[in-house]
């Protein structure tokens, strides 16, 4: 596939529909960054030796809707994304879901059952370990990319905010053609300003106050899952 015109046909289609779907979406929708970043927050057990999968899931399906807002130049994300949660939300809902309660509970049940495909994907291609380190991958790019909107000034580019922490984070797990496609679909990101408008959480000092105070929780949820994931081996699942 020619990848040229499907990154023009990108941008063109999502151009357009942004300016006019974040004001709007943004009023009916009350996405309230808050509310979403507290889930992370509630989703620390055990004096942050374990985290919920359940609290977990809902954290990312509130950035999920979050990025439905930005229109359809981001659905091949948020598809993959909606993907990964409810494959978690299936084993969660599943005979086993108690073994799903917490990532702890999770990497035993699966490890202990041969539950994991650890070098090529076969018999268990979507276990709930694989699956989560999609998503532990993409929490690096979330926390990276907040932080840098936090410490931006007024007129910083959010789409070099967003392509640095992709860089830093989820490109080095992409094949090229993701990161093309990414890279591009970066330019389409509104300005700082719209950004902190649809986080709905009040003025721009308000809104680096509250990420101020959120974002730890976010980063305890990353280190203790990158822990657990380091301890077992299960950071280069297929
Ligand atoms: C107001 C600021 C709040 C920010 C809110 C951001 C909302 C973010 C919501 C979702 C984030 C993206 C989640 C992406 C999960 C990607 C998991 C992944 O790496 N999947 C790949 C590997 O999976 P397997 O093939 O091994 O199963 C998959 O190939 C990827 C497919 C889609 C491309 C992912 C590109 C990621 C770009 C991340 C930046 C998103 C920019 C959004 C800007 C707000």
């Amino acid at each position: 596939m020619c990848a040229k015109p499907f990154f023009f046909c990108l941008l063109r289609s999502s151009n357009n529909i942004l300016c006019n779907r974040f004001k709007m979406d943004s009023a009916e929708d009350k996405f309230c960054l808050r509310e979403v970043l507290v889930s992370f927050k509630s989703c620390l057990l055990n004096d942050d030796k374990d985290v919920l999968v359940e609290h977990y899931l809902t954290g990312w399906k509130g950035l999920v809707r979050f990025m439905n807002t930005l229109g359809t130049v981001f659905s091949f994300v948020s598809k993959d994304a909606v993907t990964k949660i409810q494959i978690m939300e299936n084993y969660l809902k599943g005979d086993n879901g108690e073994r799903y309660r917490t990532l702890r509970s999770m990497v035993e049940y699966e490890l202990s059952g041969n539950l994991v495909d650890l070098t090529k994907r076969s018999s268990h291609p979507d276990s709930g370990c694989r699956t989560l380190l999609r998503l532990h991958r993409a929490l690096r790019w979330l926390q990276l990319f907040l932080e840098k909107l936090r410490t931006s000034s007024e007129d910083s580019k959010t789409s070099t905010l967003c392509s640095e922490a992709y860089n830093d984070s989820l490109a080095n797990y992409h094949p090229w053609l993701i990161r093309k496609t990414a890279s591009v679909a970066f330019f389409a990101l509104p300005t700082r300003n719209t950004f902190f408008e649809v986080m709905n959480v009040g003025s721009p000092d308000v809104v680096v106050e509250m990420l101020g105070e959120a974002l730890p929780y976010v980063s305890k949820v990353y280190d203790f899952t990158q822990e657990l994931y380091v301890q077992r081996n299960l950071l280069d699942l297929p």
